[in-house]
């Protein structure tokens, strides 16, 4: 066993909201749920767990620092989780960035401890997962991997998240169903379509009771 762990202190925030939201058929990020933009919920939970946080679009947010993409066209994530990195290294004092998307309004609480506290390396990544399936957008980065993610995206066209992860150190979290007064929520239940988004405020109303 090593003993490599990081503090609070060390780790940046950044909500990727990127992307066309092509699926929901207008900016995902300033959609509403319940009284709140999609981008307020889920930078009211991020903050709730570590500082500072910024966001990752093109335009201009809320009242965070935002970060936009260096690569442009069909970049996906990788581009915004980029931008986390670079971001986050030219901060004094941290060491890696926590990437959680925009569309997903539920994630875990307590994210950012659990993922932290699985990460026995420097080099390595934490990624989350739930019912067997990963969520390699909500991901825990050490910021120097920067470099390294600038190279392959120049090379791998194809420049999909769960590629980069095959070539490095990964360790999976996964995060138990939430209950709620209706049934069991996935924590990482994510809002493409106006459908996701009518369901997303029934899981809102079923937390709140
Ligand atoms: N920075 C950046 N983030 C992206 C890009 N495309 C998608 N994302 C982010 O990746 C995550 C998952 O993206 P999708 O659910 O496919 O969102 P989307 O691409 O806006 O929506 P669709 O157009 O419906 O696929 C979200 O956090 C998006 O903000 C991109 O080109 N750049
Ligand atoms: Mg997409």
């Amino acid at each position: 066993m090593t003993e490599f762990s990081i503090g609070r202190s060390e780790i940046a925030g950044v909500v990727l909201a990127g992307g066309r939201s092509q699926r929901m058929g207008r900016d995902k990020a300033g959609a509403m749920l319940g009284a709140e933009s999609l981008l307020r919920h889920v930078l009211t939970r991020l903050s709730q767990q570590v500082l500072p946080v910024a966001v990752n679009a093109d335009a201009a947010a809320e009242d965070v620092p935002v970060i936009p993409d260096r690569f442009r066209g069909k970049a996906g994530p990788l581009a915004g989780i980029h931008a986390a990195m670079v971001y986050a290294a030219g901060l004094p004092g941290i060491t890696h960035v926590v990437t959680v998307s925009v569309d997903c309004p539920f994630f875990p609480a307590d994210l950012v401890a659990r993922l932290a506290a699985a990460l026995e390396r420097q080099s390595q990544i934490a990624i989350a997962a739930s019912e067997g399936r990963s969520h390699p957008v909500f991901g825990l980065w050490p910021v120097t991997l920067a470099a390294d993610l600038e190279a392959w995206m120049v090379t791998d066209e194809k420049r999909r998240v769960r590629d980069f992860l095959l070539r490095h150190d990964v360790t999976e979290v996964t995060f138990p169903l939430h209950p709620t007064r209706a049934s069991l929520l996935d924590p990482f239940f994510n809002i493409n379509t106006p459908d996701d988004l009518a369901e997303a405020e029934r899981w809102l109303e079923a937390l709140r009771a």
